[in-house]
């Protein structure tokens, strides 16, 4: 508990640390603006908030590339505000089918740490094919200075809830990592016991994203693995699995079912389908079906972002 709070507010601890050795009114005023240095997150669940982009990245050169895309906030002491785990809401101006003007709005998940100072980064998949995503598109045609809307946060499931679990397992396909870097990072950073194992599918190995940014987790953290499958290997060493993610992958990868365990999925339509069964149309979760269910889930150990 301690250590998690200690991960959360280093800046606060530092300064309470300094009072309790020194004391006085020196280490008081010195303590003040670290307290008022914690401005309010930059969004809000209610209202539509525009935020500038100040960096533009692509990350893979695939038939729908990812490009990495970062927001300033209004303050640079201040934070997005998204608990982990949580996603935001942007929108993008579209002609509506009966030609008056609308907006197509689509969630996204920051892969900035939840108390990163002045800006938080998106990695988003820009649909080019079958056919030109709405709020995609929109992001790729944004120049440096251009702005974007946002509100939030979408709170999905709360870390302290994934943490009552020893073991997690991660399932992601293209950037439905974004929400388990989340709460991998997260994890990691304030030492939970947990243990975490991702399995990551891509079409190629040149869309995996963020790959030595997760294999320096794995190296670094003796309880995160992650074993990456492709729908094509180009390699012939390539070491992880190939095809579409099996029930034998997921066996051989993933924490046994058990009220200890806990599996996150996210990825495209058909990817959900098969291993836990899509969220229903008002965004609830629906019935446990796929691959997961076959291997001995239920409901209340699998989590559909
Ligand atoms: C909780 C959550 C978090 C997310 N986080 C991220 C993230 O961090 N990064 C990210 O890149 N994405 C993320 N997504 C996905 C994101 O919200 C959008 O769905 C995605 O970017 C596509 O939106 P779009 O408007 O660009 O494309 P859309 O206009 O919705 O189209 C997407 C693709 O599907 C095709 N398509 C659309 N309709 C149909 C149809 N009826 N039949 C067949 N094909 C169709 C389009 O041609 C296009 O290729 C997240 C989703 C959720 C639910």
């Amino acid at each position: 508990m301690l250590q998690g709070i200690r991960a959360r507010f280093p800046t606060l601890l530092a300064a309470a640390g300094a009072t309790a050795a020194v004391g006085g009114y020196v280490v008081w005023t010195a303590t003040r603006p670290a307290l008022a240095a914690t401005p309010a997150s930059a969004l809000s669940p209610d209202e539509w908030r525009s935020l500038k982009l100040v960096h533009k990245e692509q990350l893979t050169k695939t038939t729908n590339p990812v490009w990495l895309f970062r927001f300033a906030l209004p303050d640079e002491k201040q934070v997005v505000g998204l608990p982990v785990a949580s996603c935001l809401l942007t929108r993008a101006p579209i002609t509506k089918k009966d030609g008056r003007p609308g907006w197509a709005i689509r969630p996204y998940t920051p892969i900035t740490a939840p108390d990163a100072r002045g800006h938080f980064d998106l990695a988003i998949k820009v649909y080019k094919q079958p056919s030109p995503g709405k709020v995609s598109t929109f992001f790729e045609g944004l120049s440096v200075g251009d702005s974007a809307d946002f509100k939030g946060p979408l709170p999905k499931l709360s870390l302290s809830d994934i943490a009552k679990r020893k073991e997690v397992g991660l399932v992601a396909g293209g950037t439905g990592l974004t929400p388990m870097l989340q709460v991998a990072t997260e994890a990691l950073r304030q030492g939970l016991p947990l243990k975490l194992s991702f399995i990551f599918a891509n079409v190629s190995e040149d869309d995996i994203v963020m790959r030595k940014h997760l294999d320096g987790l794995a190296a670094k953290h003796d309880n995160f693995r992650v074993y990456y499958v492709v729908d094509k290997a180009t390699s012939k060493s390539w070491p992880g699995g190939v095809g579409f993610i099996t029930k034998d992958m997921l066996k051989q990868h993933l924490p046994h079912p058990g009220p200890d365990s806990l599996v996150l999925v996210c990825g495209p339509p058909g990817m959900m389908g098969a291993l836990s069964g899509d969220k229903l149309p008002d965004k609830s979760q629906g019935p446990l079906t796929g691959l997961l269910k076959e291997l001995g889930f239920d409901e209340s150990n699998v989590y559909k972002f």
